[in-house]
């Protein structure tokens, strides 16, 4: 029996109550009726018969409510299809049992209480409608056989009216028992619906509280009614506070149009930043807002979903902020630079606005780094950075597109040429002033400065790389100058560029091409006057120049990597040829040293130590007799590393001088800490030993410092009499320089030394 059955059954025996009573009524007023008019002893056995069946019914019910468990639901059908049947026929029975004949009244009765049981069994029966079709043919059809039996025109008219009676009742039960299943199935469905509404409702009130969203409700005149948990969390605020509160005043009106989407029956949408009431937090959200309907599908309010997304969006800030600006000094990097400068560009076309960038290197800024370490040097380009956002306007933008290279970007300049030039010199005077102030670091006092090359758009730049590398050729011109200048754009400059280029292009075959000689500069010794060796210097026989010298090339050859295979050549070279000249000058002139200049870039070549050992080899000179001359900057890259590669040189029996020494940041920490044998005092000191007092006090500071250290000592760029005079007082251990003889080509230095075999007479 599926569920429908036993509701079916159920709502029978719920009527039964009523029913069965209604029955025992029944029979009780017929009995009243007929008593005395019919045969009384049959009335009266029909009566207890009736009533008993009644009894049993109405207990029957009384059972089922009771425990309707004990039968199964088809036993407690077959009880009551039994009790209604014998009830039904028992009824039946009363046409043919208390028809009286002579009373029509009586008749009249009969018919009543059949028809009025018929009627009340149509409806108490409804649920079952087997058991009314069963009841009104039991109960109605023997009144309407008994009524013909009367034969007469009357009585066939009344039993065709109890039939279409019949009929009728027929058919409202079917149409009753339609309606009751539709009920039944109604209320089932509702059941259902109520049940599902209610595991709905439960999951929605479980995601509206547990969700890692903030969600809150509000009505149509904008007061919230309902909140969540998490919207509370993340707005810092109570639950007294939300609800009630009118989104009206709220501080932050950008959400405003959102909230209001949804009580015009819109979807609305807000992301971006918003100041919280309560807290007054700054936060960034994405809130989602969708109407609130009811049953009638009229909007009642709104729903709004919030997300907190904050810290992703610092997350995304600050990834754009890095992808954009350099970490170190936090100033634009390279990308954000050239897109500005491309925006300065489509200004200039438009509005005819000069722009200009100032190229800004710090002058021997590696020297600081190497010598002091990466964390001063790092130090050092923070605080030039804050002092160079000191100086500059607001407009202006600041970048590092290298170790030691900022730009300034200066926009609207002027509109013409010569006041933009003007403009941008007074910011490069204003960044020399703010450079050429000490800058304290840790316990160091550095004194830096800086070469500025400017370059303005229009100025044959076009591009932002145009302008960029026309001001970074500008800063070079401003390095050559002497440092610690600005250098303007110049159009020849391009030619520079191609100088630059053609002499790379043309040193690439200069070894091939035998273009290349060593001039060699005699050394003597102070104390003997004697010329102890040569400084081998390189020289570029070149057709395609007219004058290339080392200064230019070398440069471009280390940038250009083909110093190795140079170097390499000029250490053979310079080895062969002073094992001729001590063989040629045997007994004559004791050659001691041969120097040679090593690039950093040689210098840090891992087959560098190989190369010059099988040269000491094959040329079989005494490893002592050779120095090599190396600049401070090419020595402290990394100073265990370096110590490490000198002493394998030192291994070798080789000799290292310092070059240039003095022009360096550190130079005394070197001499602590890496196997020197020589010092080269830079010719620029030796120049100004006329002129300038701190010079001299320098340079008598060095020798004492190298006597300290046990280092021999050549002064290099000595010219005058006063300079050699000088040197000699303060025991400088060699010479070198014009004084005595230029660098000369091998077959004169060979001459200069058969003149100069016994001494060099100053
Ligand atoms: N890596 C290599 N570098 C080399 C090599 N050959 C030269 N160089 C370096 O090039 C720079 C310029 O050299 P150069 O033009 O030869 O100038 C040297 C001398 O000619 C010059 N000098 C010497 N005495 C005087 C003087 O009395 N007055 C004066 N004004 N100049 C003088 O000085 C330069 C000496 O150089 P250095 O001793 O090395 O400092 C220069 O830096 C060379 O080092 C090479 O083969 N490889």
């Amino acid at each position: 029996m599926n569920l429908y059955g036993t509701q079916l059954i159920d709502n029978a025996y719920n009527n039964l109550k009523i029913s069965s009573s209604g029955a025992f009524i029944n029979a009780t007023v017929l009995v009243g009726i007929f008593y005395n008019h019919v045969n009384n002893k049959e009335l009266l056995v029909w009566y207890f018969l009736i009533s008993s069946v009644s009894l049993l019914r109405f207990f029957s019910y009384k059972l089922y409510k009771k425990n309707n468990h004990k039968f199964s639901i088809q036993r407690w059908k077959q009880i009551f299809y039994g009790g209604l049947i014998v009830s039904s026929i028992l009824f039946g029975l009363t046409p043919f049992l208390f028809f009286v004949q002579q009373s029509p009244l009586h008749q009249a009765a009969l018919i009543i209480i059949i028809s009025g049981l018929s009627a009340g069994g149509v409806s108490s029966l409804s649920s079952l409608i087997r058991a009314v079709q069963l009841f009104l043919v039991f109960i109605l059809t023997p009144l309407i056989i008994k009524l013909l039996m009367q034969n007469t025109l009357l009585y066939n008219s009344i039993a065709f009216l109890v039939f279409l009676y019949l009929i009728l009742m027929l058919y409202i039960a079917k149409e009753f028992y339609k309606n009751y299943l539709n009920i039944l199935i109604s209320k089932q469905m509702y059941k259902k619906t109520a049940a599902e509404l209610s595991i709905s409702e439960n999951r929605f009130k479980t995601v509206f509280k547990q969700a890692p969203l903030g969600i809150f409700m509000y009505d149509t005149n904008m007061i919230i009614h309902e909140v969540n948990q998490e919207f509370m969390n993340f707005l810092e605020a109570s639950q007294e506070f939300l609800i009630s509160l009118d989104l009206h005043t709220l501080p932050d009106q950008r959400i405003f149009p959102s909230l209001q989407a949804p009580l015009d029956n819109i979807e609305g949408f807000y992301e971006g930043q918003y100041t919280t009431k309560f807290k007054q937090k700054n936060l960034w959200i994405s809130m989602n807002t969708s109407p609130l309907k009811d049953i009638n599908n009229n909007v009642i309010g709104g729903i709004g979903i919030v997300t907190d997304i904050t810290h992703r969006i610092q997350t995304q800030l600050q990834f754009e902020h890095q992808a954009k600006h350099d970490t170190l000094t936090d100033i634009a990097n390279r990308s954000l630079l050239l897109e500005k400068i491309e925006q300065e560009i489509i200004r200039y076309k438009r509005h005819n606005i000069i722009f200009g960038v100032i190229f800004l290197d710090l002058d021997h800024f590696k020297n600081i780094n190497d010598s002091l370490g990466h964390a001063v040097g790092d130090e050092l380009l923070i605080q030039t950075a804050h002092r160079l956002k000191d100086v500059i306007r607001v407009e202006d933008t600041i970048a590092r597109i290298g170790g030691d290279e900022f730009v300034i970007l200066l926009p609207d300049l002027a509109n013409e040429m010569q006041f933009a030039a003007t403009n941008a010199e007074r910011i490069a005077e204003k960044i020399h002033n703010i450079l050429s102030k000490s800058f304290k670091i840790n316990d160091l006092t550095l004194n830096v400065s800086a070469s500025l090359g400017i370059a303005f758009i229009g100025n044959g730049s076009q591009s932002p790389d145009d302008i960029l590398k026309y001001a970074d050729i500008a800063m070079y011109e401003a390095k050559k100058a002497g440092r610690n200048t600005t250098k303007f754009y110049q159009h020849k400059m391009d030619e520079w560029i191609s100088r630059r280029m053609a002499i790379e292009n043309g040193l690439r075959d200069a070894v091939k091409n035998q273009e290349l000689e060593l001039h060699y500069q005699p050394i003597i010794d102070f104390a003997t006057s004697k010329v102890i060796g040569a400084e081998a210097l390189l020289r570029w026989n070149t057709p395609k120049f007219n004058d290339v010298y080392p200064d230019e090339f070398i440069p471009i050859a280390e940038e250009s990597g083909l110093i190795l295979e140079i170097g390499k050549w000029v250490l053979q070279t310079a080895l062969k040829q002073f094992v001729a000249w001590q063989k040629e000058f045997t007994g004559v002139i004791e050659l001691q040293k041969i120097a040679v200049n090593i690039s950093a870039h040689q210098f840090e070549n891992s087959n560098f130590l190989h190369d010059v050992d099988s040269i000491i080899k094959k040329t079989n000179i005494k490893p002592s007799c050779l120095e090599l001359e190396l600049v401070e900057s090419a020595l402290v890259e990394n100073l265990k590393t370096v110590s490490t590669r000198m002493q394998k040189l030192r291994d070798l029996g080789v000799s290292i001088s310092i070059d240039d020494f003095g022009t360096g940041y550190s130079s005394l920490s070197y001499l602590k800490k890496l196997p020197f044998t020589t010092l080269k005092i830079d010719k620029s000191f030796v120049m100004d030993i006329q002129n300038d007092v701190d010079d001299k006090e320098l340079i008598s500071a060095i020798l004492m410092i190298a006597q300290t250290f046990n280092f021999e000592v050549v002064a290099e760029g000595v010219e005058t009499q006063e300079q050699y005079l000088f040197l000699k007082e303060k025991k400088c251990t060699y010479l070198q320089g014009y004084y005595c003889s230029k660098p000369l080509p091998n077959e004169q230095f060979i001459q200069f030394l058969r003149k100069n075999s016994v001494r060099y007479s100053f």
